[in-house]
């Protein structure tokens, strides 16, 4: 099982965003994709989920092409996401924001839960106990039945998480998972992620938490004004010396990637991150 792309692309009018990226993902690794704002890193998320239609070029699941198919029938075909901007039913409970997940897949059976009240009560039961083993997972649990809303911002974005995992994906996109979270938070996420790691599962993060990709990531793709700049393992990110140029290695750009995180904390109303500054380059 493979994800492939090739000579993917996407222009919005004039602007390329993503500009004849191929790529092939693997399972049991966790892939980053890191660049500046604006290099088309949620792009390629958009484009892979089916949230955004390709331009031209093509996304392969197994061979099969994910491009051109529906956001749902590639969700059923085993990729599943997060938001760079939690998406959340707020007003449901912690329990009902993973429930909603399963009904699709209850949807031909359906008619028995209509029809036979205890075949109902036998399966609303099932999708609690499966609910609240993965709660439990993300130390939720205590959290069940509160409105999603409640829960901190922290305990916002591992559900969502958490809410990703809930048909098993084979595919799952964290769209900046760390954004907003403080260093303690940021830490537990790493060691969360790194828990979701499946020799069955391909993970691809796009995060400007360079801790975090570096310490997480097996491979790292670096994209720069919508072109794959360079792929390689975090220690040859770090050592190319045509990356450490363009992107990693000037103070300028290192102090961009930081602008970037620090955007994302201002945008939801965080104050500034304190942790101290370390080079990866
Ligand atoms: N729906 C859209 N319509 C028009 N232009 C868009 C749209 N989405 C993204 N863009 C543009 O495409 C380019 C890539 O955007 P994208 O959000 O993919 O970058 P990014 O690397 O994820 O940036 P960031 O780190 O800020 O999230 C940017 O110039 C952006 O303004």
């Amino acid at each position: 099982m493979s994800l492939v792309f090739r000579d993917l692309t996407k222009s919005y009018g004039k602007l390329v965003a993503i500009d004849a990226v191929s790529a092939r993902f693997e399972p049991g690794l966790v892939y980053g994709v890191i660049g500046p704002n604006g290099a088309g890193k949620s792009t390629l998320i958009n484009m892979t989920a089916g949230s955004y239609a390709v331009s031209s070029g093509t996304i392969e699941l197994d061979g099969r092409r994910l491009d051109g198919r529906k956001k749902h029938e590639i969700s059923l075909a085993g990729v599943s996401r997060t938001y760079q901007n939690i998406r959340l039913f707020d007003q449901m409970t912690v329990l009902e924001n993973l429930e909603v997940c399963l009904y699709p897949l209850d949807a031909p059976r359906i008619w028995q839960e209509v029809f036979w009240p205890p075949h109902a009560r036998r399966r609303g039961a099932e999708r609690r106990r499966i609910c609240e083993a993965l709660l439990a997972d993300f130390e939720l649990l205590p959290h069940a039945d509160k409105a999603a809303a409640s829960l901190s911002y922290g305990r916002q974005r591992m559900l969502e998480i958490a809410r990703a995992l809930m048909r098993g994906p084979r595919v799952l996109l964290l769209d900046e998972p760390a954004a907003g979270l403080n260093h303690a938070e940021t830490e537990d996420l790493t060691d969360r992620l790194r828990r979701l790691r499946d020799p069955e599962r391909i993970m691809i993060v796009v995060e400007h938490d360079m801790d975090l990709v570096m310490s997480l990531c097996d491979r790292i793709l670096v994209l720069h004004h919508g072109k794959l700049l360079f792929e390689g393992t975090p220690a040859e990110v770090q050592a190319d010396a045509a990356v450490q140029q363009a992107y990693l290695g000037t103070h300028d750009d290192l102090d961009e990637i930081r602008a970037a995180a620090e955007d994302r904390r201002r945008q939801r109303g965080l104050g500034p991150d304190e942790r101290p500054v370390r080079h990866h380059a």
